[in-house]
């Protein structure tokens, strides 16, 4: 199993290797800018436009209708009476079951469509799948006379439940359970599902595939704890919040003996393993979901199975998981949204509510006596870094523990003692580095280094003399046609070097720790040809004021998103 690609390894998005990443900014920059390009090259190559997206693929005339909104329907089929139930608060929640869900979309090298190798997927469309505009005359009238029930959008955007009574021209007055009676558009309303379907395990089951639909049978699914549901290859995960009890060693036997098939992360990565072994195909499994979803948790499970497959040593398996403790205790941050959330680069800017990067607390609550001397550490509250946010704490978490337990996860992937305290050494490096003020000297904003012990306990930290520091924080140099000419930062320059500074140092010593940890897991890896690969990363965020963070994380959660749906759905289309 290979976690992280090789930075040196040209890819093909979709083709090959993804990769599984609790990232911050350094990996982030390799990495994504890597995947970016990749999907650039993938693009330019399929596009003879270059600057555009392609257009939707043109669907065979004789293909472009959908089918009709009234068919047969299943045998079993139920007519649920009268205005049926009026689901209030129903779309108070469909915000927040938005933000509770994420999926898994397995990309079968083979049978997908992506690249080169497009072979037509193995997804059974439902023989009822409606549209909204299908709602004309004839399929008004049959669901008013068979009672039928339909899903009424209301003005903020919710739905609810009711049946249509009669009908004028456009419009139509559906009777809702309360016994409220509704004049709207047909624009505005879609057919509901029989109740028989309530709670069905695949999306393509349901008679009719609208948005109130499917957010009902998840709802539904999700009222009797069931947190898994497929939509053709994709699995949907709806995040518990709590404990459901359901992986584990049982649960690994019972979906590895394929004595179950109901959704779950294990029988999707074990689809994929089975695949792999069986076609000698790579695998890709892409996590996606708003911030705060759940992804990076659907990971460790993925992870755990595919852990608990591979070679059955107990080493294997533990050092994979002790990787994970690594990456997101340096690549993992408390945010408004999610206690653990994956993040981009937040070294040097934090909001109230929020804190940096897990290791920067840890180091400051765990550090033995003795390490607190050799790196001149203080408590977390007097670095600026961390205290412009009132956050330092988090409730329920205890950091001193956490960082012994880094500690032993160092051991146990073989990083010596040596090297965790170089690690060390770099991260109280940037915390002083933070404290490091300037003084303004002229009129022109210029400034000078503050002297203090700031500078002094940067400097030894990162093995250069104050001297340097504060030249380099406090000048920059422009070469003439001779000579080189050192000119004085001002104020908001200098800040912005120390900044960067420290962002280079946290990305650097990232993407090294990436490589230490690859080598690591390398160690007792047979190599093998074939590959699972996982990709989790920073969920989407939206918030009343975005910054450059939510901007760098949305666009790549938008091209990932956007390269899924050319590739998943329009290119299925064109192959239907
Ligand atoms: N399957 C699950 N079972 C129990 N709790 C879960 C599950 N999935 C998620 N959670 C809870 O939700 C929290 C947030 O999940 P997670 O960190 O995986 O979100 P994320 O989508 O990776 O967010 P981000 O994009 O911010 O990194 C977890 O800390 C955990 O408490």
């Amino acid at each position: 199993m290979s976690i992280y690609k090789s930075p040196t390894k040209s890819h093909s998005f979709f083709e090959e290797e993804m990769v599984l990443s609790a990232s911050p900014c350094s990996l982030t920059r390799s990495s994504l800018e890597e995947m970016l390009d990749s999907l650039r090259r993938k693009d330019e190559d399929e596009d003879e436009k270059k600057d555009s997206p392609p257009a939707l693929p043109s669907r065979p005339a004789s293909k472009a209708r959908l089918p009709p909104a009234r068919r047969s329907l299943p045998n079993n089929f139920k007519v649920c009476n009268g205005g049926g139930v009026v689901d209030n608060g129903f779309n108070d929640n469909v915000e927040s079951m938005r933000k509770e869900t994420s999926t898994c979309f397995e990309y079968k090298a083979r049978e997908s469509s992506f690249g080169r190798k497009r072979v037509k997927m193995d997804i059974v469309e439902s023989p009822y799948v409606a549209a909204i505009s299908e709602l004309d005359t004839d399929t008004v009238s049959y669901f008013i006379k068979m009672k039928l029930s339909v899903w009424c959008r209301q003005p903020r955007g919710q739905w609810e439940l009711g049946s249509m009574q009669s009908t004028s021209g456009e419009e139509v007055y559906v009777l809702l359970s309360n016994g409220k009676v509704l004049n709207l558009a047909t624009s505005e309303i879609v057919p509901a599902n029989p109740n028989i379907l309530d709670g069905v395990d695949n999306l393509i089951k349901l008679a009719y595939l609208n948005e109130p639909s499917v957010l009902h049978n998840l709802r539904f699914r999700y009222s009797q704890e069931m947190i898994y549901s497929k939509a053709g290859p994709i699995l949907i995960a709806l995040n518990p919040f709590k404990d459901l009890q359901i992986y584990g060693n049982n649960y690994v036997f019972t979906y590895r003996q394929q004595l179950v098939d109901s959704p779950h992360v294990y029988g999707m990565i074990d689809a994929a393993y089975n695949q792999m072994m069986s076609d000698e195909v790579n695998q890709s499994i892409v996590i996606s979901g708003e911030s705060g979803s759940g992804k990076t948790e659907t990971a460790k499970i993925a992870i755990q199975y595919l852990a608990s497959l591979g070679s059955g040593s107990s080493g294997t398996t533990n050092d994979v998981l002790q990787t994970n403790c690594i990456l997101e205790t340096f690549g993992n941050a408390k945010t408004s949204v999610n206690d653990n959330s994956t993040r981009f680069s937040r070294v040097v800017q934090v909001a109230n509510g929020e804190r940096s990067y897990h290791v920067l607390y840890q180091l400051c609550a765990g550090s033995s006596s003795s390490l607190k001397d050799r790196l001149s550490l203080r408590a977390a509250h007097e670095y600026k870094y961390l205290n412009q946010s009132d956050c330092i704490t988090i409730g329920g978490i205890d950091d001193a523990i956490n960082f012994h337990q880094l500690m032993e996860a160092f051991d146990a992937v073989r990083i010596c003692k040596e090297d965790q305290e170089l690690i060390f050494k770099v991260l109280a490096a940037i915390l002083w580095l933070g404290n490091i003020s300037f003084k303004v000297t002229d009129s022109e904003n210029h400034i000078e280094v503050v002297g203090d012990e700031a500078v002094t306990s940067a400097a030894l930290l990162m093995g250069c003399s104050s001297q340097d520091l504060m030249a380099a924080l406090s000048t920059h140099k422009v070469q003439s046609d001779k000579d080189t000419v050192s000119k004085s930062l001002t104020l908001l320059q200098a800040i912005e070097t120390r900044d960067a500074i420290a962002k280079f140092i946290y990305s650097s010593l990232f993407e090294w720790l990436v490589q230490q940890l690859n080598k690591s897991l390398e160690v007792n890896e047979k190599h093998t040809e074939k590959s699972i690969s996982i990709l989790d990363f920073y969920g989407f965020q939206s918030f009343q004021k975005n910054n450059f963070e939510q901007f760098c994380i949305n666009y790549a959660n938008e091209r990932l998103q956007q390269h899924f749906n050319r590739h998943l759905f329009k290119l299925e289309q064109e192959n239907a």
